[in-house]
């Protein structure tokens, strides 16, 4: 179901501290993790959005034990996993790709099918690769059915990673359970998204699993126990950066609490995005503190690494007072949506110039107009829209629904920082 949504215009400088659920990157890794675990695991803080009760039901349904704990944690007793098992994935990457590593596991049939945006999201290297160590699977993407067997050889794969990360991250998270344990050699254009890769490997890690990550684009995970344990889940944010835009474009100060010192979420950049806008950002007791200048610069910037951040840095060089180029995230195409086209045909729209290239964008700031700003069933495009209506009067998001992918309230959240005085 779709809601179209009538973006608030801000009535002036936007000041507030925004608390931020949980990192979808970690609660996945954490849930997939605990269910392949020797013993029970508890995530503290975890995101409850979309992307993560759809893994928490495809584990579930695989025969691990899922309940609620207290404060909204949640409490995952590993089983033996078995078919058979229908897995809906919706749009969630993290679960067409970290769950069917864990399905060769089961013993039985286990179906995957998600949202008609999500068929057409690249699975051929995952499901090759899982072929490739040696498990029986049908289909190069949605829907496709595993045989699961119980078990798996595992050994080395080489796979060409340059349309996601989650390739390597799906191989990795389940392999230390692989008779053979897993390497996984990339050969390709560059991975992007790397620090997700880096996430992956500091988590399974915490989990007691021996990973090697000495040797460029080549990742090796002994086999071997993972460790049950507590998992505390940073805030997610990515999922911060468009309140922190809300500072940004309104020329105020927004403050996201509990904003880890050090971390592997490519949120990280963060605050040198911010600050190559023009913001000035703080991390001190409180937070992360972004406060908006009078106009912001445009950039030029690789987001490759950070390449999720790319519909609010795209809203914000919209709204800048230079041109922008923003380079390195060719595989975003294979995001939720072709990201580099709908942000480009939606900026467009609304009066903007904004030229696709081959890896990226180039945005050319003019005076924006109200209309309809779609979100393509891509909650990072709704919330783009969502910024530029702080400061464009008439912008209505066609689906603001789409947020629930990684946010339980978007538009309350939203509505509550704009109350805040
Ligand atoms: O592993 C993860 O949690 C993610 C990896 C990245 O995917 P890509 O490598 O496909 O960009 C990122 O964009 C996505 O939002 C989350
Ligand atoms: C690319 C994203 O999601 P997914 O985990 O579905 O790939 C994203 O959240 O920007």
């Amino acid at each position: 179901m779709t809601s179209q949504w009538s973006a608030p215009t801000a009535q002036g400088p936007v000041h507030a501290t925004v608390p931020v659920p949980g990192s979808k990157s970690i609660t996945n890794r954490a849930l997939v993790l605990s269910a392949l675990a020797s013993g029970g695991s508890a995530l503290r803080a975890p995101l409850r959005s979309r992307d993560t009760t759809l893994m928490a039901a495809a584990l579930a349904a695989l025969g691990v034990g899922v309940a609620d704990g207290p404060d909204g944690s949640w409490l995952v007793s590993p089983g033996a996993l078995r078919g058979p098992a229908d897995v809906d994935c919706g749009l969630a990457g993290t679960v067409m790709r970290f769950l069917p590593p864990a399905a060769a596991l089961a013993v039985g049939d286990v179906v995957f099918d998600g949202d008609e945006h999500a068929r057409v999201r690249p699975m051929g290297t995952i499901l090759g690769a899982l072929r490739a160590l040696g498990a029986d699977v049908d289909g190069d993407a949605l829907p496709f059915t595993l045989h699961g067997k119980g078990g798996l050889p595992g050994g080395e794969v080489v796979v060409d990673a340059s349309a996601s990360s989650q390739f390597v991250s799906g191989l990795l998270l389940s392999g230390a359970r692989y008779e053979g344990g897993v390497t996984v050699v990339h050969r390709g254009e560059p991975v992007p998204s790397s620090p997700h890769i880096r996430m992956t490997v500091s988590m399974l890690r915490e989990a007691g699993v021996v990973v090697d990550d000495s040797v460029a684009d080549r990742w090796r995970v002994e086999p071997g126990p993972i460790a049950a344990r507590e998992w505390r889940v940073e805030p997610d944010l990515s999922n911060a950066t468009p309140f922190l835009a809300a500072a940004a474009v309104t020329g105020g100060e927004v403050t996201i609490p509990g904003w880890p010192a050090t971390t592997t979420q490519p949120g990280g950049a963060v605050r040198e995005l911010f600050e190559r806008f023009g913001c000035a950002v703080a991390l001190d007791e409180r937070g992360l503190t972004v406060r908006g200048p009078e106009r912001l610069s445009g950039l030029d910037v690789d987001l490759r690494d950070e390449s999720e951040l790319t519909p609010t840095v795209v809203a914000l060089a919209a709204l800048a007072d230079g041109p922008s180029r923003i380079r390195g995230v060719a595989h975003i195409r294979g995001h939720e949506t072709d990201r580099i086209a709908a942000l480009a045909a939606e900026v467009t729209r609304l009066g903007g110039a904004v030229e696709e290239t081959d890896d990226g964008l180039v945005i050319t700031p003019r005076p924006l107009r109200g209309g309809v700003w779609r979100a393509y069933a891509d909650h990072r495009m709704a919330t783009a829209g969502a910024i530029v209506g702080l400061v464009v009067p008439g912008v209505a998001v066609d689906d603001i629904g789409s947020t629930t992918k990684t946010i339980p309230d978007f538009p309350g959240m939203w509505s509550t920082m704009l109350g805040a005085r």
